[in-house]
This record gives C-alpha cells, structure tokens and sequence, in this order.
C-alpha cells in the first residue's frame, strides 16, 4: 500500500504537537510532524491532506518569531491553526494580534456561537475549553466568520469554508476541552474532506521488529523503575531479544515507603524478567547534599543514573560491553525537556533533559512518541498485570523532586510518612482510579506557627497535589471528597511530628506543572 497524503502537523514548538497527531491518528487520518523551519515548497511536495499549525511559546509580533509563508495559503491545502498557529494565521491574512494583557490558561468557559460554521455547530453555546495564552487575536482577516469569543479572546475561533481554513485560540487537541476530539475531526472530515481510512499498524508487531533491527544479537540493559513505563518497554524489548535483556532496578534513596521490596518481588513474580537492583543510596544523597535548585537536581540525578547504570553492564557484560540501554521514556518526557523543535524547556526529566554529555549508551526507547494512556493500552495487550499498569506514575528523580529545599535522610523520612498516609488514605476510599497521580510535596525551607498540645511549634507544611489527567499534558486538581482530605490531614499532622500544616493545591496544568520542581 502506497503512504496515504498525510495532514502536516506544523510544530511551532507548542507542548502539544505531537498531542495533535495522536489525535488525528484517532480519527484515522494518518499525520506527520514537521518543524516551522520547514519551507512551505518542501511542505507541498509531500502532497499534504491538510495542514495544522501547532502552538508554541512566541508571541507573532517579536522581533524573529516563526511567521507562516502566505504561499501556505495559496495552495488550496485546508488549513487549521491552534493557538500561536492561530495567531499567526490570523496575523498572515491580514487579520490582527495584540497583547491584551488577558490571559488565560486552565479551564475557560467559551461563547460559541454554534450556528455558524462548522465546528462549533450543534455543540453547547457555553463550552469548557483548555486555553493557554497571553496574546489574542483582535481581528479576523476578511472572508473569515467568528465563531466563539472567551472572555479574554474576543476571537476565540473562526473559519473560512470556502478557503477550507479554520482557527481555534483554545486547545481542541487536549482531553480537558470538552468535544475537542469531535472539533477535530469536523476539520478533517467536514471541512478538509478527507476519507478515514488509515488504520494503526499494530504498535506491538512494529516496534518489536525495530527493537530487534536495532539490537541484534547484542546485550541490553532496561533501567526498570516498577512504574508503567519501564514495565512496558521491558516488556517489549523481551519479546524481541528475550534473554538479552536484564533489567536494573535503582534504589537511589529517593522512592516512597516500600517502593524497592514491591519492584523486587513483583515484577520478577509477573514477568520472569532477569533484574539486578543496585543500593545507590549513599551515591545519590553526597551529590544532592545541599542542591536546591530544581534543574540542577534534575541534571544531577539524571547523570548518577547512567554511572549507575555503567557500573551495573560491566558487571552484567558476559561477553564485551553492553551498548544499549533501554528507557521507558514517554513523549511529556521529551517535549518537557525542550526535545521538540523550538519548543521550550519546561523541565528537564531526568531520562531525557537530564543525561549527561558524555552517555556512551545507545538508547532504545520504544515509547518515545507515545502517551501515558496509549502505553497502558500496549501494558494490557502485553499481559501485563492490571496493578502494574493502573499504578500511578512516579518519577524518576522520586521524592528529591517533592522535597523543596536541599534533599537529606531527615527530610526525606517526614515525606515519606506524609506520603503514605495520603497513599493509604486515598485507596481506603476506593479512588485509586479517580485520581491520576497524587503528589505529596514538603516545603521543607518555610515554617509555620501552630498550637499542639497547648504548645507551640514551628513545623513544616505538607502540599496535598492529586491530580486529574489523561497524559500528564495538562491536569486538573481533583475535588477530592472534603471528608477525605480531612482525615488524611489530620491523620499527617497527629502522626509526623515535624509537620503542623497540611494545605491542597487547586492550581491546573497550565499553569502549574503535576510536579513542583
Ligand atoms: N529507580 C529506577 N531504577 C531504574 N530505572 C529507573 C528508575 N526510575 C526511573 N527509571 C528509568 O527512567 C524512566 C523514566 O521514568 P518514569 O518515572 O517516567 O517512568 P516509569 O517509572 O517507567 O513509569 P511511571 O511514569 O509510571 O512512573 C523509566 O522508564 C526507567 O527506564
Ligand atoms: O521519570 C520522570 N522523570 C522526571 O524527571 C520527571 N519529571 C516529571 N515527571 C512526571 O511527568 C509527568 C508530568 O510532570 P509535570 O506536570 O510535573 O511536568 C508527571 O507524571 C510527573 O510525575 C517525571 N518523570
Ligand atoms: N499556547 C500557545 O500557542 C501560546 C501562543 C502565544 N505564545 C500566546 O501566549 O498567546
Ligand atoms: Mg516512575
């Protein structure tokens, strides 16, 4: 079968561009990334069906920001802009965009006008809308109609039927926007006319044959951590190359009560899997002695990882070096780490941003494109067991990540008790499920003042962050019964002594990260 006429998904360095072309592969519409850099001839020359422009981090008016080519609009190729491709649509058609200095970002109710057009119709007029934004469009070029305004984007979409060209300020492409997916499709069937006919290969099969074109007969190791994504990526490698595969569990002193014993017992248990578990403790600890600042953690546990990791081939090699190592390294994890083109570094995760220069291992990363939830779909069709692949996420710079201030045994034992707690609490009330990740951070350089048996102390607060998600791109807070977060912070402050605070944080995804640091 010849390659089908992909929608070009044109990434302006936006958080969300490959976010954009999981969702059109959803609609069975098959999709490809490029960067802006590209030019507008070479775009045409891959016959696109359509084109999206992405978000991204500039504002169109800058001195140097990516502008789009008008000869785009010349071809007759439906386009759709999302946000900063919005903008600059807008600003390319002689429309206008301006700083109004109204922002929004999170959750925002839109006024859609769902008579007009097409992909608004039918749809509630009062729709809730993922945005993130500073600029807005002012003014639509001539030929284009308003479809929705927000009450700080007087042009919150608009559309051009008989150009097939369309724009959204909000995020359609996220699952916190209510009917997005649906807006989507609506462009690619209704305004750009394409058929739904592409079908995903099965990922399994494909990638299972690129883990063994890459390997070869060679050895591997797999940094397994007992999350979701180490698990399936372990998984996959052994099905292509089975016993050249040992797993390595770090226990870098960093991970929540009980972490190492369950990784030790229960994945061996499930999957057979060779696994060697190092005690870098000490290791970790003398180099984060005294860190505070949040990147120069990452960058730190990130380079300890792979001395670990190091160490432990050499000790696994039964014949020469071990050349490759396998990461379960997710998209959030590269795009976060500024890995798309142009986009912004938000933080660097410790399997990406955070590797140091000299890595002599080649990386396979089976998952790389992928999302959280599409990788506990592969978990699923794996065999994985369900408590493995339900698990929420944990990252891999652990609790040095939640502790804001210089990290230390002290430090790290108030957490890890606050922690459990919460842990223990939230799975008594059977919401392991409703909640996506539950962070629990300590602000381990403020105090506060409280009364405690008729005394005072001057203990330290613990922040409460569950969360709601689909893929870790954007979250909402969860509204957690009140009766819950009562009991879990009364539970934390009658129980872990330093602590004589327990506050929740309500802030979305943007424009708080799930982390703190
Ligand atoms: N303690 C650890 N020991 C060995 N490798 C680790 C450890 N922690 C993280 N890693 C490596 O870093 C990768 C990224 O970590 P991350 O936490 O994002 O994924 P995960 O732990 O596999 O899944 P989850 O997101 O569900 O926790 C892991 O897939 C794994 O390869
Ligand atoms: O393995 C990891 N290494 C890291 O350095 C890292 N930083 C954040 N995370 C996890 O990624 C998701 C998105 O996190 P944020 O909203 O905090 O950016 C959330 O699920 C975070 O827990 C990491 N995982
Ligand atoms: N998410 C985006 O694409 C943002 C576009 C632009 N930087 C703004 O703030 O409006
Ligand atoms: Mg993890």
């Amino acid at each position: 079968m010849s390659t089908p006429r992909p929608v070009l998904v044109v990434d302006f360095g936006a958080q969300y561009a490959q976010l954009i072309a999981r969702r059109v592969r959803e609609a069975n519409v098959y999709s490809e990334i490029v960067p802006h850099s590209m030019s507008v001839a070479d775009m045409l020359a891959k016959n696109p069906a359509a084109i999206i422009l992405s978000g991204g981090p500039s504002s169109v008016y800058a001195p140097g920001a990516p502008q789009i080519d008008a000869g785009m609009f010349d071809a007759g190729v439906p386009v759709f802009g999302i946000c900063y491709g919005f903008q600059a649509m807008a600003q390319a058609l002689g429309g206008t965009v301006a700083h109004t200095g109204n922002r929004e970002y999170g959750g925002t109710p839109l006024h859609a006008r769902p008579e007009a057009g097409v992909l608004l119709r039918d749809l509630p007029d009062d729709l809730p809308v993922w945005m993130s934004h500073g600029d807005c469009v002012t003014e639509a070029p001539a030929g284009f109609t308003v479809t929705a305004e927000s009450a700080g984007a007087p042009v919150a979409a608009f559309e051009d039927l008989v150009g097939r060209r369309a724009g959204v300020q909000f995020h359609p492409e996220v699952g916190h926007t209510a009917h997005g997916q649906e807006m989507l499709t609506r462009f690619l069937y209704d305004i750009a006319g394409i058929e739904p006919t592409w079908t995903p290969e099965n990922i399994i099969d494909e990638q299972v044959a690129r883990i063994r074109e890459q390997v070869g007969d060679k050895e591997v190791i797999c940094g397994l951590s007992g999350g979701v994504d180490s698990a399936v990526a372990a998984a996959l490698v052994h099905k292509a190359v089975g016993d050249q595969l040992t797993c390595v569990f770090v226990d870098h002193g960093l991970l929540r009560a009980g972490e190492a014993e369950q990784v030790e017992k229960d994945y061996v248990a499930a999957t057979g899997i060779k696994l060697k578990v190092v005690d870098a403790r000490e290791r970790f600890l003398g180099a984060l002695a005294g860190v505070t600042d949040p990147e120069q953690k990452r960058k730190i546990i990130g380079r300890e990882f792979i001395r670990v990791f190091e160490t432990a081939a050499r000790e696994i090699a039964a014949h020469g070096d071990v050349e490759f190592l396998v990461q379960g390294t997710l998209y959030p994890d590269v795009v976060e780490s500024g890995g798309g083109t142009g986009t912004a570094n938000i933080k660097s995760h410790h399997n990406v941003g955070g590797l140091p220069e000299d890595l002599k291992f080649a990386l396979v990363e089976p998952l790389r494109t992928l999302f959280k939830d599409e990788v506990r779909t592969l978990g699923l069709q794996l065999g994985l067991p369900e408590a493995m692949v339900w698990r929420h996420p944990f990252p891999g710079p652990g609790l040095a990540i939640r502790i804001i201030g210089a990290v230390d045994e002290e430090r790290l034992a108030v957490l890890r008790k606050a922690d459990l707690i919460a842990r223990q609490e939230l799975t008594l009330a059977g919401l392991d499920r409703g909640v996506w990740q539950f962070p629990v951070v300590l602000l381990a350089d403020v105090r506060s003042v409280g009364v405690q048996g008729d005394g005072r102390s001057y203990g330290h607060p613990v922040v409460l962050r569950p969360v709601s998600s689909e893929d870790a791109m954007t979250a909402d807070w969860s509204r957690l019964p009140y009766d819950v977060v009562a009991k879990i912070s009364t539970r934390i402050t009658n129980e872990v002594a330093e602590v004589n605070r327990v506050v929740l944080d309500v802030t979305s995804k943007p424009p708080g990260t799930i982390e703190w640091e």
